[in-house]
């Protein structure tokens, strides 16, 4: 079988290599990397290391995944290339059974920095995905408005980033996410610029969401209890070249309810696994 046959093959019915790993049905199966690695050659260069290689592994239907790992070894690269911002040198990457070429339209995209338009309201960042899909005017107010309301933003719609704080702005870019309705979405260190408490409610906000919406979710995040407090599963990647070293299921409960999760007895021990996998503390400079 040609190679790209085969990578079609990890999502059609009845593979039983995929049903044996994720012990899933591939109707199930949301994204799936195959094989994947990327390198940055330099104009005019033919090769260059691997930034990430061999990355493996697959993400249900409604299923939240964090990534985490030492700095520079390929999370964000790994998200640009499941959202079609980068082409894999190598492998391929699959999302809702298509694999991804380009940007695709059922994902969405949120970053630590929220990219609000300055010169546009909140309302009108929120509407802004609907408008470049071509949903006239009348269909878009009251997706943002229930959007506005639903990421606890009423009263502001008229207001401009500006007049927003920190967190008012990045509820807004989690409004302007949902607003497309995707059924993906990939969310890079989204609350890594927020306070403390800040982060814990928009947290929560959005951990309600992708539970309530069975919203399919790989989130990066330098914070280990976040990411128990929000996934079902962790993805641990290596150091340069980026590769996945261990999965971890999050088998605790609340998984639509994170304040109540980081209480449980069984986090605490998770955050310890997660410390001795990254080696925290054994390198005095990190
Ligand atoms: N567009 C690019 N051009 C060249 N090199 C790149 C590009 N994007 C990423 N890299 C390189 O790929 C490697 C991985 O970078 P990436 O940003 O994916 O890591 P990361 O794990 O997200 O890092 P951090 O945790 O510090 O945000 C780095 O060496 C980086 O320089």
């Amino acid at each position: 079988m040609a190679a790209t046959q085969e990578l079609y093959a990890v999502v059609e019915p009845g593979n039983p290599a995929l049903q044996a790993r994720e012990g899933a049905r591939p109707a199930d199966v949301e994204i799936v990397f195959e094989n994947v690695g990327k390198c940055f050659p330099k104009k005019g260069e033919r090769d260059a290391p691997f930034a990430v290689r061999g990355l493996n592994f697959s993400i249900r239907k409604g299923e939240v995944v964090s990534i985490i790992g030492p700095s520079g070894c390929g999370k964000s690269t790994l998200l640009n290339m499941g959202s079609g911002l980068y082409t894999p040198s190598e492998g391929a990457v699959f999302v809702g059974g298509e694999r991804v070429v380009k940007p695709v339209a059922k994902v969405a995209f949120m970053l630590q920095k929220d990219l609000l338009m300055p010169w546009r309201s909140i309302r009108r960042n929120v509407e802004l995905g609907l408008e470049i899909q071509g949903v006239p005017a009348a269909r878009r107010r009251p997706v943002a408005e229930r959007l506005i309301e639903k990421c606890h933003l009423a009263g502001f719609g008229d207001h401009y980033p500006f007049q927003l704080s920190g967190g008012m702005r990045q509820r807004a870019a989690l409004a302007r996410t949902l607003a497309i309705d995707p059924q993906v979405l990939f969310l890079d260190e989204p609350f890594s610029a927020l306070d403390a408490q800040t982060k814990m409610i928009l947290q929560q906000d959005l951990a309600q969401t992708l539970y309530e919406q069975r919203k399919t979710a790989l989130f990066i995040t330098h914070d280990l209890m976040e990411a128990i407090a929000l996934s079902d599963r962790i993805l641990v990647m290596s150091a340069r070249p980026g590769n996945i070293i261990e999965e971890i299921e999050v088998d605790l409960p609340h998984r639509d309810n994170p304040l109540e999760r980081r209480k449980l007895p069984g986090a605490g021990p998770l955050v310890g696994r997660l410390m001795d996998l990254l080696k925290v503390g054994d390198d005095p400079l990190h």
